[in-house]
């Protein structure tokens, strides 16, 4: 089977899990959850790239108080439904220092990547590292006991997902809502 075809049979064989008036629900909470923190705090923003994209474009206009917006991009996954080591593709090149940080991704899954980015945002003398995810994925192999997100839109059962930033060999990052692949 050719890549469109089976990209194209993956959306039609997907389970939904959360429509897009969900997905868009659960934005207005975290929206409102991250206003009550972070009104005050003058916080920048860095947007996790790839999958921190839709993720940002939809929460970040939800908030409506003082914000920059900078992003990175590290990835462990490229193609593959398991993650493997973190590279770092663009590393931030904002001054974080004494700043207040607020993360966003589309998903806290093993946790790796966003643990990897906090330490960072530590290291270059942020004075506080909050992170959002529109989900989290359910189970127990979390990077170290006890890893979340500050802010979490969804809890997602364990499974492969694509939507909503999240994607399928690199394709349906573009939908609202979140889908799992069927088998997987
Ligand atoms: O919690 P973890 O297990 O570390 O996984 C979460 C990360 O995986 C995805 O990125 P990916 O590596 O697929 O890069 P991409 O967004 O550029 O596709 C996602 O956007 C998160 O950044
Ligand atoms: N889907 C897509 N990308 C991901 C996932 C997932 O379930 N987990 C981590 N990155």
């Amino acid at each position: 089977m050719n890549m469109k075809d089976e990209i194209v049979k993956v959306m039609a064989e997907a389970d939904c899990l959360h429509s897009d008036a969900e997905v868009s629900a659960a934005l207005d909470r975290m929206a409102a959850d991250v206003t009550e923190v972070l009104k005050h705090a003058n916080p920048l923003v860095y947007v996790v790239l790839n999958g921190g994209i839709i993720a940002a474009g939809q929460l970040l206009p939800r908030l409506r108080f003082p914000l920059e917006v900078s992003y990175l991009h590290a990835t462990r996954y490229g193609d593959k439904t398991q993650g493997g080591r973190l590279n770092w593709k663009v590393k931030p090149t904002e001054d974080m220092h004494g700043r207040t940080v607020l993360i966003v991704d589309d998903i806290l899954d093993e946790g790796n990547t966003l643990a990897a980015i906090i330490e960072y945002c530590r290291e270059q003398g942020a004075t506080e590292v909050l992170t959002a995810v529109v989900v989290n994925k359910s189970h127990d192999r979390k990077a170290f006991p006890g890893m979340h997100a500050d802010f979490v839109g969804l809890e997602v059962e364990d499974r492969f997902l694509f939507g909503c930033g999240m994607d399928y060999k690199g394709f349906w990052r573009n939908t609202l809502g979140i889908y799992a692949v069927k088998g997987l």
